[in-house]
């Protein structure tokens, strides 16, 4: 693969002092997706670090949203990198179509797909960095050998399907468990939370050792987008400990 691209997938694996926020676009409205986009680009200012892209396929979650041609489009109308959750059947098939569309980071989850480990170098083959989804009824430990081949650990908070959730605590325990391993150098993923992220939830999640926050309603759910993803880094940087 391209050495350029791989040294860009390093650059996100940044100190884990700085979180990255990543505004969940299902949570705007449908009908203006580059103009919500550009609501948390932050032009002169430092805005959101990914724009994060649900794909729901009314199979492996009871929710239809976005196709390859949505994201194709998107990435011409957006400079943030776009970061694609798959939540569907046979991610072997289509995943590496969302790379080839423009995704910066493309996740699967991992009962969905058949084999992991060749699906991650086809995604990384593209151009993509390659994630690995847990949803809540899904442990690390035994994935734990097959995230060695990923770039991201998205560790879900809610079950997949819908935004505007209750965020669960107990998936901390997940985040936790990442974070040691990555801090002991056994993992080397960024690790990302998704779902019921807000400002009364992502301090716990910054602390458990989260590097990048998916928050949907709580940032298209506000009047300002733009000030909701400072809002919610601001309050990250101080679990992390960091002004
Ligand atoms: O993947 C999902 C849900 O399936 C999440 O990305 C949510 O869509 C985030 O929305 P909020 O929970 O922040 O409203």
């Amino acid at each position: 693969m391209d050495p350029d691209v791989r040294a860009g997938h390093r650059a996100d694996r940044r100190p884990r002092r700085e979180p990255m926020i990543a505004p969940s676009l299902a949570s705007g409205d449908l009908a203006r997706l580059a103009d919500e986009a550009r609501a948390v680009a932050g032009g002169s200012d430092r805005g959101a670090d990914w724009l994060h892209v649900d794909v729901m396929d009314g199979h492996f979650v009871p929710n239809i949203t976005f196709g390859v041609p949505v994201v194709r489009s998107l990435a011409r109308h957006t400079p943030l990198p776009l970061d694609c959750h798959l939540m569907i059947e046979d991610p072997d098939r289509w995943a590496v179509d969302y790379a080839e569309a423009g995704a910066h980071n493309v996740s699967v989850h991992v009962e969905a797909v058949r084999d992991p480990v060749a699906l991650a170098g086809r995604l990384r083959d593209a151009g993509a960095r390659a994630g690995l989804a847990l949803a809540p009824q899904i442990p690390l430990e035994p994935h734990i050998g097959t995230l060695s081949h990923f770039d991201t650990l998205l560790v879900m908070s809610v079950p997949p399907g819908f935004n505007g959730q209750r965020f669960i605590p107990e998936m901390l325990d997940k985040v936790r468990a990442a974070r040691r391993l990555v801090d002991a150098g056994e993992l080397d993923v960024l690790i990302e939370v998704d779902g019921g992220v807000n400002l009364d939830t992502i301090g716990a999640a910054a602390a458990a050792g989260a590097d990048c926050f998916v928050a949907g309603t709580a940032v298209y759910g506000t009047d300002d987008p733009a000030r909701a993803v400072r809002l919610l880094r601001e309050k990250a940087r101080a679990a992390y400990g960091r002004p």
